[in-house]
């Protein structure tokens, strides 16, 4: 039993507070945390925390606004019942994706013209292009703004009539059988324009670049849109409540900890990860692990060393690009997967698509069986309707977030207990113990 510690839940996790509670022998704080029915929350803590090493575990999923408040209630409680310290304990940690650059997988938005608004196979970098002597004006010139606009209500138009100058668009070309065996929402009926959702798969919606693409055209002169940097607003909240040190897991842009003047421990998931590597796939050395990302390249690889494994790579395509028989139409393999069980690894899935996708190309190019094994199963939306239908043999994921639910759904999940790390991880923070040396093996 550790001495001199509380262990305050919040209403996001209940199974994993009470893992961690069990684990370190500590009984969880007594509170009332609930919502008056306009939506505000209301928090009771029963149990003194006067004089306390207090740890806080709320995570990211599920209702990830109300959780955050909430933990900040919880923080700015305990730090005005006289703790002597406020742990907060996110194993996921929201808005991690958007720790400052804008979330738009486009770049920020403006920088550059979005789209050559009379083609399909434009890039982003390459046009409008420069104009020379003798060559008509430049799209993002002021005096072609009329003209821009006008094309852009024909761009419009045909997208809508299912005309295309004779170019395939885009999004038929992507589309996976599977997502209409989900339900059809899939990344084409999920648009930001159509539901309000805005995922990471947006970006190659013909019908989000042309509002883009109108936008950059309507923009006033010297004005340029930008999005809110809610990572940073995020971690200033969590300091301005009274959080002394924050404890996560596999942050999604590890430098977010730079956001933050007081400690952050950054956990790492990889060593439970690998270890269901070697106890759980016969002949793992055999096997290849792929990032399905170039973001993720680093974790992947980080274990494909460490057991000495073959790594193969699939580039997330953000530009639409013309199609060929070795692109997934926005996913590129690079690497050999020929008869090989292939093991993809990430941080999270969110909607799925990226792991969906990337195991419909490794099957294609030959794979025999495909994992995939992430820290963070976040499943929003209809992910799991999606994995269900997708080339995915298995999915593994850590109970970072809630999966009961999830498995109920899926007989493709398994889950890996995340407690005990969190414990063991609280145990030594409150000793004022290394935490590196967790993760030596
Ligand atoms: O399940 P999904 O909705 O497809 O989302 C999951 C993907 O999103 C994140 O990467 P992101 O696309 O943000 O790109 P990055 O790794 O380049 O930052 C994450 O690392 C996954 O690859």
């Amino acid at each position: 039993m550790v001495r001199n510690i509380v262990v305050l839940g919040g209403n996001s996790h209940p199974q994993l507070v009470e893992i961690v509670s069990n684990t370190l022998g500590v009984p969880p704080c007594q509170r009332i945390l609930k919502k008056f029915s306009v939506g505000e929350s209301r928090l009771e803590i029963q149990d003194s925390v006067r004089g306390k090493d207090v740890y806080i575990i709320q995570s990211g999923g599920g209702k990830v606004n109300d959780n955050f408040v909430d933990l900040c209630i919880m923080i700015s409680a305990c730090k005005t019942g006289s703790a002597k310290r406020v742990t907060a304990v996110l194993p996921l940690f929201p808005y991690s994706r958007q720790p400052d650059v804008p979330y738009n997988k486009i770049g920020a938005p403006l920088a550059k013209a979005p789209t050559d608004i009379n083609r399909c196979d434009f890039t982003f970098e390459s046009r409008p292009s420069t104009p020379g002597p003798g060559q008509p004006q430049s799209l993002g010139l002021p005096n072609g703004i009329d003209g821009a606009q006008k094309k852009l209500g024909k761009a419009s138009i045909e997208q809508q009539n299912g005309l295309s100058n004779g170019i395939t668009p885009r999004r038929s070309d992507t589309l996976d059988s599977h997502q209409s065996a989900s339900g059809g929402r899939g990344r084409g009926s999920s648009s930001a324009s159509q539901t309000g959702v805005f995922t990471t798969h947006d970006y190659q919606d013909p019908t989000i670049l042309s509002k883009e693409a109108k936008n950059f055209f309507q923009a006033k002169p010297g004005y340029k849109q930008w999005v809110a940097q809610a990572g940073t607003l995020v971690a200033d909240l969590l300091t301005c409540a009274g959080a002394d040190h924050i404890i996560t897991m596999d942050l999604h842009d590890p430098q977010y900890q730079g956001f933050f003047d007081i400690p952050v421990d950054n956990l790492y998931g990889k060593a439970l990860l690998k270890r269901y590597i070697q106890q759980n796939i016969p002949d793992f050395k055999e096997a290849v692990i792929v990032s399905p990302d170039a973001g993720g390249a680093k974790r992947a690889t980080a274990i494909a060393d460490d057991l000495n494994m073959e790594f193969a790579l699939i580039h997330k395509e953000r530009r639409p690009t013309r199609i060929t028989d070795r692109q997934n139409a926005t996913m590129m393999l690079v690497g050999d997967v020929t008869n090989k069980v292939c093991i993809l690894v990430d941080d999270l899935a969110d909607t799925s698509n990226t792991i969906t996708r990337a195991a419909k190309l490794l099957k294609k190019e030959g794979a025999t069986q495909v994992l995939a094994l992430l820290t963070h199963g976040v499943f929003s939306g209809d992910a799991i309707a999606r994995i269900n239908a997708s080339a995915l043999d298995k999915v593994v994921v850590t109970n970072s977030v809630p999966q009961e639910e999830h498995c109920r759904l899926c007989p493709k999940l398994e889950v890996l207990e995340v407690g005990p790390v969190f414990a063991e991880a609280i145990r030594r923070v409150h000793h004022g113990e290394s935490i590196s040396a967790l993760f030596w093996e």
